[in-house]
């Protein structure tokens, strides 16, 4: 089946009510049976006594509603989504077309987009799932929100102050799909979450007034919906990505200034490879430069089963001439890629193949077909495609990209829940272990209806426990570790920062092999490093140490971290006089006198290059030059003494609570309630540090700060601001 590609032609701005109007939409006259216009029409910028026409599924005119595109594009895809397929929604368009309204649209009923309208109508079909079936049911949702902006993926769940300067770092799964790392997945259970979630991540998103538009999306945003049905003996997993993609720009008319003109590249510059990827996926040819761009690289690895609808959006004004020609164009040549239709099967709860066998989770057995160009160049309509199935399972989804790299059937197979699984009774596994890799007929019903968690563990082997745990394991230490980087991470110079994007592109080249997860540790440790975090950048080394076994440059760089932190962690604790430091206090950056060392102690980074011989030599190359510089914000220094602290009635600070004054007691309370609101309400705190110290607090696990000293030692926090947070509070006596 083909990409279902529609164009949307928007009405003209106020502004534009006087300007000469030159798009419009056509019926055909092959096909009367459409009741919507299928071709627009446009003159040649040469000579205007010609015109171009492209033909697509359906051409939405001016006056088209919402609604109405939601209706006849969307709404039909909804049913597919519950029976297992993904579904990908794109909207394409230079600038100003209206992607961002068809997307997300306004904030009137009337004017909401495609993407609150699939949300509605997602939950009104879970509810419906969940009453057809009496309760046997159960369906959830949970979201993922991620920006591509200037080739760098961030997070929308997260403000932008967290966000490290790098990015998320993105990998090839050894299943062959690509994977953001650190995204945050969102539980959303009805569709008032979703709307709360939804607004306040579109705040964090890069947006900015043009020339050519006043709320101009600089980033291409990526929204997942991940759909969970669950019976007692299945879970179905199907996903929902709804791209608004960044519209391209001409710069000789948009007067963009140098931080825009760099955004500008990057956007133009993602939807050129797009358009090189389209290209070479129709004339047959067997390298797509996905890996070109981010963009092109997570859409095509990553949403590539299922359906696809990609809404090409119009001006209709001569101001767009070229750019509109430019996209349609474009469409038309996407609308001729043939995609397989792959359906995520149901995983069976208690099912009796074995799962090395299979594969299953990571969807390593279906392997990903390359795209094929269509003979005729026309798009398949979706509803004429069902009618032709009446009665029939439909065929295997489609989507845009596709690679033709077959994933690999060896390796850990529980990667993610998206694809299809066979788990396996436990009662029967010896057994069933030599059978047949095919699909079982009758499937097992656990015993205890009532345990659906039990019958889900039980139902696994013990290794794809294992393999599903540390997998889990190594995503929330690398989500961690990049939360923690991203703590008041202080700014990178130009050149350190082109040196670890160009250390990341060498890590993503070699994703493919065993040691990738090894290089990421290592280059988030390194970016540990550089901010002087020494111990996340010690955690990181030390999970890198078993992808490069038996390498003693890595294994004394470890030494040297643990006898730095050990040394420092001594040196803090003579001074205090009191109770030894929290880890957590390590996680501040290095005063100024023992970032130098580090520094010092970067030199001799080349020690990290893994074993001679090894394919990492090159990708450490870099590593070397990794010199810390320092930053531009002040650092305290550990040399300056503590702070005693005294309240006004000069009682002398003391670590033993009972004989704390009230006011230090209530201010320890505070902060020990980790509660952002409550911390940034002290005397002197913004929102960044209240922000820094209850990230701290986090780190501590369930550790108290017990004194103002230790609260001195927090990050971000020194004796100073202890004292103005002290003296603010009231006290009742
Ligand atoms: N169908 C429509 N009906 C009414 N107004 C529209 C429509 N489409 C677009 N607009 C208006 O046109 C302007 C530009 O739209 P929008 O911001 O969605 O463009 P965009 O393609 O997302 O641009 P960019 O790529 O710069 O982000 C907005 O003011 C929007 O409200």
């Amino acid at each position: 089946m083909s990409v279902r590609v529609v164009a949307r032609i928007r009405p003209l701005l106020k502004h534009e009510l006087d300007k000469d109007t030159i798009v419009t939409a056509e019926s055909s006259t092959d096909d009367i049976t459409k009741d919507r216009p299928t071709i627009v029409r446009l003159p040649n910028p040469k000579t205007d006594s010609e015109s171009f026409s492209f033909q697509f599924s359906s051409v939405y005119e001016q006056e088209a509603t919402q609604q109405e595109l939601f209706d006849s594009e969307i709404s039909p895809t909804v049913k597919h989504l519950f029976n297992g397929f993904d579904l990908s929604i794109f909207a394409h368009g230079c600038t100003g077309t209206g992607k961002t309204h068809t997307m997300r649209g306004g904030k009137t009923l009337a004017d909401r987009g495609v993407i609150p309208r699939l949300l509605s109508a997602i939950y009104r079909r879970c509810k419906k799932v969940e009453k057809d079936t009496g309760g046997a049911t159960q369906v959830e949702v949970a979201l993922e929100y991620f920006e591509i902006y200037c080739d760098r993926v961030y997070d929308l769940f997260e403000p932008p102050e967290k966000r490290t300067p790098s990015g998320l770092p993105i990998r090839d799964s050894s299943k062959g799909k690509t994977v953001v790392v650190g995204l945050t997945e969102k539980p959303c259970a009805t569709l008032k979450e979703f709307e709360q979630l939804y607004d306040q991540a579109n705040v964090n998103r890069s947006t900015s007034a043009t020339k050519l538009n006043a709320h101009s999306s600089r980033s291409h945003a990526i929204l997942c919906v991940k759909i969970t049905q669950i019976t007692e003996d299945t879970i179905r997993v199907s996903r929902a990505s709804c791209i608004d993609l960044a519209g391209s720009e001409d710069n000789r008319r948009t007067d963009n200034n140098k931080e825009r003109l760099v955004e500008s590249s990057a956007i133009n510059k993602s939807l050129f490879v797009l358009a090189q990827c389209v290209d070479a996926i129709n004339k047959k040819q067997t390298r797509i430069p996905y890996r070109e761009s981010k963009m092109t690289r997570i859409l095509s690895l990553g949403q590539n089963s299922g359906l696809t609808v990609m809404i090409l959006n119009l001006a209709p004004t001569r101001a767009y001439h070229l750019d509109t020609l430019a996209s349609l164009n474009f469409a038309s040549r996407t609308k001729k890629i043939e995609v397989s239709e792959v359906e995520n099967d149901p995983i069976y709860r208690a099912m009796t193949k074995p799962l090395a066998a299979t594969s299953s989770i990571g969807g390593a057995t279906i392997a990903r077909q390359p795209l094929r160009p269509l003979a005729a160049a026309h798009n398949a309509n979706m509803q004429e495609v069902e009618k032709k199935k009446q009665g029939q399972k439909p065929n295997k989804a489609f989507s845009v990209y596709s690679d033709s790299r077959k994933p690999s059937t060896r390796g850990s197979n529980l990667a993610t829940l998206n694809q299809p699984i066979r788990r396996v009774d436990t009662h029967k596994r010896a057994a069933e272990s030599s059978a047949s890799t095919s699909r079982p007929t009758k499937t097992y019903r656990s015993a205890d209806s009532t345990s659906r968690a039990r019958g889900l563990e039980s139902a696994m082997t013990k290794e794809s426990i294992e393999a599903m745990i540390s997998q889990r394991i190594d995503e929330k230490l690398a989500e961690k570790a990049l939360q923690d980087a991203a703590v008041s991470a202080p700014a990178l110079s130009a050149e350190l920062q082109r040196r670890l994007d160009d250390l990341e592109h060498r890590v993503e080249a070699r994703d493919d092999d065993k040691s990738g997860p090894g290089l990421q540790f290592l280059l988030m440790g390194k970016q540990h490093l550089t901010r002087g975090e020494e111990v996340s950048a010690l955690r990181m080394f030390q999970l890198a140490l078993p992808y490069f076994p038996g390498n003693s440059r890595l294994e004394t760089k470890i030494a040297k971290l643990e006898e730095s932190i050990r040394s420092r962690q001594k040196a803090v604790s003579a001074m205090t006089h009191a109770a030894p430091v929290q880890a957590s206090n390590l996680m501040a950056p290095l005063p100024l006198k023992q970032r130098k060392l580090v520094s010092g102690d970067e030199t001799d980074d080349d020690e990290f290059a893994p074993p001679d011989g090894s394919d990492h030599d090159e990708a450490y190359a870099s590593d070397s030059s990794f010199k810390f510089k320092k930053p531009a914000r002040k650092t305290k220094s550990m040399t300056k003494k503590l702070p005693i602290f005294r309240d006004q009635d000069g009682a002398a600070y003391c670590t033993n609570p009972e004989d704390q004054t009230p006011r230090t007691t209530r201010l320890l309370k505070i902060i020990n309630t980790k509660d952002i609101a409550q911390i940034k309400a002290l005397k002197g705190v913004g929102a960044k540090k209240a922000d820094a110290i209850v990230n701290c607090l986090v780190d501590m696990d369930d550790e108290e700060v017990r004194d103002l000293q230790m609260l001195a030692m927090l990050k971000g926090v020194g004796g100073k601001s202890v004292e103005t947070m002290r003296l603010g509070l009231t006290i009742e006596l």
